[in-house]
């Protein structure tokens, strides 16, 4: 089965163009290619499938196998490669998945794709569709306990769950430890991602980040778009920020005319290859 290698911001995927559907055991295929020692070695598996509703369809599964309903960095690689392999003819295509359509836009550099802007949708913040176990209309700067400490939280989806966590420095703080207990607290009936930012200014944050499924990653799409629009709600950043991540940095616009999220940032492609292990389809 061949598979091209790509990332955005080095948050990292196999991407299969070339089939109509996804294999038949796709968690324990996930799990395999993901692997960084016996596999591939990625933060995710994606499918890139026919749509009738959009020009192509996007299908994500985590490292551990399971499925998420969205993924920024996916969208951004998944649109570059139907560009640049000529699968799709336009600078500007729509990609289904299963949170809904995303409109994107391409921009070229040489002919290629260099960065990509994506409208990622409204925000999701009433509490029992993130979901939270707290069902309120929104989920805005609440208190988590985990092993005694305290965190302040903000609950937002972007088609996949993202609690929000605001702290001293991001960028030293311990995401190994804290990440995993907060994944998989029982406030979050589906787990969640989870982000720890520092507020720079009204329009810099910094993020770390801690991926349902897939533990922490150098860059999170949805985990950017979650965090700008929580830091517009805790009334600690403007609308338009730009997100420093371990990877590089996103551009996150929380549009008011539209309620929209708009997210740009680069992908790559890496490398090809064939996985020679058998996949039934
Ligand atoms: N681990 C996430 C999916 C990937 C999201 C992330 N890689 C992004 O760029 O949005 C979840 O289970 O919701």
């Amino acid at each position: 089965m061949e598979f091209t290698k790509m990332h955005g911001l080095g948050n990292d995927f196999v991407i299969v163009s070339k089939y109509k559907d996804i294999p038949k055991d796709v968690e324990r295929l996930a799990i395999a290619m993901c692997d960084r020692h016996f596999g591939v070695g990625a933060d995710g598996l994606v499918f890139i499938l026919p749509s009738d509703q959009a020009d192509v369809r996007m299908r994500i599964f985590n490292a551990d196998g399971t499925e998420a309903e969205q993924c920024g960095n996916a969208i951004r690689c998944v649109s570059k490669y139907v560009y640049d392999h000529e699968l799709v003819n336009k600078e500007k295509l729509s990609v289904e998945t299963l949170a809904g359509i995303q409109h994107v836009k391409l921009h070229t550099k040489e002919g290629i794709v260099n960065t990509v802007e994506v409208d990622m949708g409204e925000p999701i913040l009433k509490g029992e569709l993130v979901p939270t176990a707290i069902h309120d209309p929104q989920v805005v700067d609440r208190t988590i306990e985990v092993d005694g400490v305290t965190f302040h939280f903000t609950a937002v989806s972007m088609g996949n769950p993202h609690a929000v966590i605001y702290v001293e420095n991001a960028k030293d703080f311990d995401v190994e430890k804290w990440g995993p207990k907060i994944e998989t607290h029982p406030l979050f009936p589906k787990k969640t991602n989870v982000e720890f930012v520092t507020v720079k200014s009204d329009k810099e944050l910094e993020m770390r980040v801690w991926e349902r499924g897939v533990g922490q990653t150098l860059a999170c799409g949805t985990g950017a778009c979650a965090t700008g629009v929580a830091s517009v709600l805790t009334g600690q950043a403007s609308r338009d920020v730009t997100i420093h991540l371990k990877g590089g940095d996103l551009k996150v616009f929380w549009n008011p005319e539209d309620n929209k999220v708009y997210m740009t940032g680069e992908a790559r492609e890496v490398f090809t290859g064939n996985w020679l292990a058998p996949v039934e389809f």
